[in-house]
């Protein structure tokens, strides 16, 4: 189930706002400018499936966004609790950054924790299979997929060399939940 948890930036501790249900998460997070929607994710998808197979799977609505949105690029991350390097990529996502891009993410299978630092609230969304979460560039976040990830996932950029990120150098999400494996 997805779930969206909202804390002060200076209070871990203390829950301001949790829901499990996909209408009140979205609208909470439309209030600031994030995007969440529900998308059919019916192929049956695993981590380790060929990239260009998922991408097929959901071609029609890939191309609505970039067509709506501008988006250039797509690429697909998968990963497993079998990965070798699952230490190493979780680290990767793991401390606070921004993106000068929108982070679109839409996972077909599995689930990963995107936590939001906007003003002094902290936004905690458990991004279950068929959320497509659509963050606005600059919006400070960081990612835990776990000791033990499973999740494929399609990311949309506008910036054709994709993945870049710029750390804020900040050790606030060491103060926050992680996801628990
Ligand atoms: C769920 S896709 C992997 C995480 C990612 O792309 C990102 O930018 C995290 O901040
Ligand atoms: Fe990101
Ligand atoms: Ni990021």
């Amino acid at each position: 189930m997805s779930r969206l948890r909202i804390f002060s930036d200076s209070d871990p501790a203390a829950i301001r706002f949790e829901s499990g249900e996909h209408a009140a998460i979205a609208a909470e997070l439309g209030k600031v400018g994030v995007r969440f929607e529900r998308w059919q994710a019916n192929a049956d998808i695993q981590p380790g499936a060929a990239p260009e197979a998922v991408i097929a799977a959901y071609r029609a609505d890939i191309d609505r966004l970039m067509r709506e949105e501008g988006y250039q690029t797509v690429d697909v991350v998968s990963l497993n609790a079998d990965h070798p390097d699952k230490a190493a990529l979780r680290q990767k996502f793991l401390n606070e950054h921004t993106h000068s891009e929108d982070e679109v993410r839409f996972f077909v299978a599995g689930r990963g924790l995107f936590t939001l630092h906007i003003d002094d609230q902290v936004y905690e969304v458990l991004c279950t299979q068929g959320d497509l979460i659509g963050v606005p560039d600059s919006t400070r976040h960081w990612f835990d997929m776990s000791e033990q990830p499973y999740f494929v996932a399609i990311r949309l950029f506008s910036n054709p060399a994709g993945w870049v990120a710029n750390f804020t150098g900040s050790d606030i999400a060491a103060q926050f939940p992680r996801l628990e494996a």
